[in-house]
């Protein structure tokens, strides 16, 4: 079974819309230089506003990256003041959509069982979740980081069938490891990999867990993302600060060649 890695960069709330352009067109320039073949998926996820720009330099450059958002409303339309619905995300050709990063269960309180349904909204809307889990630094010192990662998981996943399990993709980010250089071993990361794999076979059945992408993300950078990409069952990397550099994520992308 061999599943495509992705990259993805996830810019959170950094770069205006002229910034964004620089950015896609810098990385699609050194991906380039580098004579990448795209058999990683690249994916940025800027802000909001930056989509409609994002969307008209990959296609009038004819880029092979692709884009997504941060988060996605659960509504349609309607007096949502401030959402954003997964129609209009589809109609700036986003393929993915973030749901339930740590910063929005953090400042905006999202429970595991909204992130499953904004999962389910974008997967409807013909987009993929990437669906954040990932535990915080007190709950990794008392042991309970496995479990409590299998929670999260499972709870999103409620309602969701085989075949769409196999297009989702999970993005392990233990808190404690984002934004803080701390990334987490190889080891630490494949064992919850692991487990969230396990759990789908568990839930499915071993084919939707073959076929199921996981990343890793936590302080990712050129220099770490090759060990981290050699574990079984780390299939890409959701990549914050080091996704704001068009060399270094170009270079974290091109991890193959490193
Ligand atoms: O979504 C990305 C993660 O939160 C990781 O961020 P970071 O690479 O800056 O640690």
């Amino acid at each position: 079974m061999t599943r495509k890695p992705i990259m993805a960069g996830n810019w959170k709330m950094n770069m205006d819309h002229l910034e964004a352009i620089q950015l896609v067109q810098g990385l699609a320039m050194e991906l380039s230089d580098r004579n990448f073949d795209f058999s990683t998926e690249v994916v940025v996820i800027p802000p909001f506003t930056d989509l409609r720009s994002v969307q008209t330099t990959v296609d009038g450059d004819n880029l092979k990256i692709k884009y997504g958002a941060q988060d996605v409303s659960l509504f349609e339309s309607g007096a949502y003041t401030g959402e954003v619905s997964a129609q209009m995300l589809k109609k700036l050709g986003c393929s993915y959509v973030v749901v339930g990063h740590s910063e929005r269960r953090e400042y905006h309180n999202e429970s595991d069982e909204l992130v499953g349904q904004k999962a389910q909204v974008v997967a409807a809307n013909g987009m993929v979740p990437i669906i954040c889990c990932g535990e915080v630094l007190e709950i990794r010192k008392e042991g309970n980081h496995v479990s409590h990662v299998v929670g999260q998981v499972k709870a999103a996943l409620q309602g969701f069938t085989s075949d769409q399990v196999k297009e989702l993709v999970i993005a392990y980010e233990p808190v404690w490891a984002i934004g803080t250089g701390e990334v987490a071993t190889p080891a630490d990361a494949e064992e919850v990999c692991k487990a969230i794999r396990e759990l789908v076979a568990a839930l499915y059945d071993q084919d939707v867990a073959d076929a199921i992408r996981i990343l890793y993300g936590g302080s990712v950078n050129s220099k770490n993302v090759k060990e981290l990409m050699a574990q079984p069952d780390v299939d890409g990397g959701l990549v914050g600060g080091a996704s704001l550099k068009a060399d270094e994520f170009a270079k974290i992308a091109d991890y193959q060649n490193l």
